[in-house]
């Protein structure tokens, strides 16, 4: 730390460094180099899972992938090892948290100590809310928002030992902002939010600045999640669903540049800050904007 000579000097100096460290940020970020760490994956069976266990295996990090669905697991299991990483699987079920803590044991003493997580499982329950059963509306906060709990419990302890860490929270830009009929996946995702703020606040309070996290909050992405929702010609030009490569490589960057936050596309922004200015409760977030909607092909969902 400075050793000032007078209080405006620190001031003065602190506020070069940030502005210049913001500048980098936008200019040309440094990216870390995460060769031989451990890092853990949720949802790794998944379309973005998967795509994030490749780029983290062509970073040289070690895997250790999660999923409830084991072939799907096993598949990418077999890509990473294609490209000669050390990878491991487990099979989990995410929405039952002695599942999470049995297995985060196991890690432990047959793997090693996990200095990356990425906790990218998701579901959401795609009906109207009164036409969808109480577990399927459960299930959702159980694994996109109560497993961040159970995950990062089990394995912050020795980030904590070492300040030595990253937590990725895959929430979606839906946890910025809302629409119609996913009350279960915008409860989840803006408690993910609100999860990974806290425990940034928490990690700065402590002091513990070798332990990052990064939020990731994109836009539809093209893998099949929300296949029943039929987006509107309108929006669709404004903005079409995202490639699944894309979104993980823009992510991949945010992680590696150890950024806080990333809305893919950036234009997501603008919806979330519409919000915090705009939000007038059953007002359209943004006035500017009127009657864009996404009608589903299947009749469960309609996002409006
Ligand atoms: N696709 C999109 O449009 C967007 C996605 N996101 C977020 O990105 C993340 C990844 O999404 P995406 O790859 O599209 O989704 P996928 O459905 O392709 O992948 C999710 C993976 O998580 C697994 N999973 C589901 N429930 C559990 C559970 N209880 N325990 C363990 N594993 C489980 C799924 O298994 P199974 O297939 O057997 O259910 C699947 O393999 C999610 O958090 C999602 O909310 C954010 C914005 C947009
Ligand atoms: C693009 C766009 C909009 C719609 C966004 C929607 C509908 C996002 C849905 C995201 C999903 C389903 C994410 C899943 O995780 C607005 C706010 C109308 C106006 C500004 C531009």
């Amino acid at each position: 730390p400075p050793t000032p000579t007078s209080h405006g000097e620190v001031t003065i100096r602190e506020a070069w460094q940030s502005f210049f460290a913001i500048l980098q940020t936008f200019l040309r970020p440094r990216l870390k180099c995460i060769d031989g760490e451990l890092c853990l994956i949720t949802g790794a069976g998944g379309a973005l899972g998967r795509l994030f266990a490749l780029e983290f295996a062509k970073e040289g990090a070690h895997l250790v992938l999660w999923d409830c669905n084991a072939a799907a697991n096993e598949q990418t299991a077999r890509l990473v090892r294609e490209l000669g990483v050390r990878v491991h699987t487990y099979t989990v079920d995410l929405s039952k948290r002695q599942s999470i803590y049995e297995t985060a044991n196991r890690v432990r003493t047959e793997v090693g100590h996990v200095s990356i997580l990425v906790n990218n499982a998701g579901v959401v329950a795609g009906r109207r809310l009164l036409d969808c059963p109480d577990e399927l509306l459960e299930r959702t906060l159980l694994v996109n928002c109560h497993a961040l709990f159970w995950m990062t419990k089990a394995f912050l302890p020795r980030m904590k030992e070492q300040n030595h860490g990253h937590i990725v929270t895959v929430a979606s830009a839906l946890g910025l902002f809302s629409t119609a009929c996913v009350e279960d996946y915008c409860a989840s995702k803006f408690g993910a939010v609100g999860f990974h703020e806290s425990l940034t606040h928490e990690l700065i309070a402590e002091d513990l600045n070798g332990i990052k996290t990064t939020l990731v909050c994109p836009y539809i992405v093209d893998t099949g999640m929300f296949a029943g929702c039929e987006i509107r010609k309108e929006l669709r030009s404004i903005i079409p669903p995202l490639e699944p490569l894309y979104t993980v490589q823009q992510s991949m960057k945010a992680i590696l540049a150890e950024q806080q936050m990333i809305c893919i596309p950036r234009l997501m922004y603008i919806p979330f800050l519409a919000r915090a200015c705009f939000y007038q409760g059953d007002k359209c977030m943004l006035p500017f904007i009127k009657n864009i909607e996404m009608k589903t092909s299947n009749g469960h969902t309609k996002l409006c």
